[in-house]
């Protein structure tokens, strides 16, 4: 028996009239969703607590009991970060668009993804952000609104962990609780090991690195961390990354001297995934290495954490350890080989689709 396909407009006609107001039942259209980490509407105090509060609110991401917790974030955290970290994101703001990077790059992603896609006219291309805006659940019921009754929700993270991934699914199907006719779903699984993806890094390693005066004698592959008990109590993050930098290491012909992986961004004062890339960048001009490069593989997209953390501080701290040069390899963001990685899980996993 052949179903009628909802993706033809004929469909709305075999599967009926519906009540005014609403998208024809047939219309089915297909909603791809980029959803990245999200990120503060400005760098003042007040978008930052808001923005901060949200995020660090997250049971996923901060696992520790309320009534512990929200004393320490309420009282202390949101009192003094909103301020230090506002000053991180005002150097690296673009100010022509007044956003952050992550919001530039994730919609200059969407556009493009859209362009790449006009093969396929019943798909919409929209992007979201987990904590932020544009909201989940603004961006689905928008989708919906257009007719889709099926989305492809991609969360930007190549590596699998439940403080990114699972949490930009949580969020997306909260957003559903609240529909009363709520799209089908499918969610982009980790591509931490996709050759796509492993050439596209290397790709643009190689043309980073052919672009210096200096051939670094290392280069440190640098990913997020998290809080080491989410590790030990099975949150495969760590080995996801630790597989991609293999991958790598393989595809670039190098050994594990030349490529190493480290673990960045720690807050708080538990023990995070080692080793850190801050005391590694510190402690290697005294191990006799004086170039650097850092690519951060981790981060589908240039944001606070790449742009300053490494970009600034990690060369302030190499360079007064005594390091002399220091590059810092963009994360795949809008180009070319980036794009080739998101079309190329897009199609993939639109199959049967369309
Ligand atoms: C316990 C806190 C945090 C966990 C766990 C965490 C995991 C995690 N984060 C990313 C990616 C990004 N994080 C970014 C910013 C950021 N992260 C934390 C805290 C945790 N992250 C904070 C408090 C912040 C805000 C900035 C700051 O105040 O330091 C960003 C950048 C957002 C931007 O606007 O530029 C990204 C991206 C991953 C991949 C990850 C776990 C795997
Ligand atoms: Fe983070
Ligand atoms: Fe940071």
């Amino acid at each position: 028996m052949t179903l009628p396909n909802p993706a033809d407009p004929k469909a709305a006609t075999v599967l009926g009239p519906l009540p005014a107001g609403q998208p024809p039942v047939g219309a089915g259209r297909i909603g791809v969703m980029l959803v990245n980490l999200g990120t503060p509407d400005g760098t003042e105090f007040e978008p930052m607590w808001r923005y901060l509060r949200e995020f660090l609110s997250d049971p996923r991401v901060i696992e520790l009991n309320k009534a512990i917790w929200y004393p320490i974030l309420y009282g202390l955290v949101l009192t003094t970060r909103p301020k230090k970290s506002g000053a991180n994101y005002a150097r690296i703001w673009n100010r022509q668009r007044n956003e952050s990077p992550l919001r530039t790059y994730t919609r200059a992603q969407s556009e493009k993804l859209s362009e790449a896609l006009r093969d396929l006219p019943g798909v919409t291309v929209d992007w979201a952000m987990r904590y932020g805006n544009p909201s989940t659940e603004s961006v689905a019921k928008g989708l919906v609104a257009q007719g889709c009754d099926r989305i492809l929700s991609f969360p930007l993270y190549p590596q699998y962990s439940a403080t990114t991934t699972a949490t930009a699914n949580d969020q997306l199907f909260r957003a559903l609780m609240k529909m009363r006719r709520a799209p089908a779903i499918r969610s982009v699984p980790p591509y931490y090991a996709e050759p796509v993806y492993i050439e596209a890094l290397a790709g643009s390693i190689e043309r980073h690195l052919a672009s210096l005066d200096f051939e670094p004698e290392m280069v440190i592959a640098s990913y997020h961390g998290i809080p080491k008990p989410y590790s030990d109590k099975g949150d495969p993050y760590q080995a996801h990354c630790l597989e991609t930098t293999r991958l790598l290491r393989e595809k670039l012909g190098w050994d594990e001297k030349k490529l190493i992986t480290t673990f960045q961004s720690r807050f708080g004062a538990q023990e995070w995934l080692q080793p850190y890339t801050d005391k590694t960048v510190e402690k290697l001009p005294a191990e006799g290495v004086r170039s650097i490069a850092i690519v951060n593989p981790g981060f589908s997209v240039d944001c606070i954490e790449t742009l300053d953390e490494i970009g600034r501080e990690a060369a302030e701290t190499f360079h007064h350890a005594g390091g002399e040069k220091f590059a810092h390899i963009p994360c795949l963001n809008d180009s070319a080989e980036g794009m080739a990685v998101i079309e190329a899980m897009v199609r993939r996993e639109l199959s049967g689709w369309v």
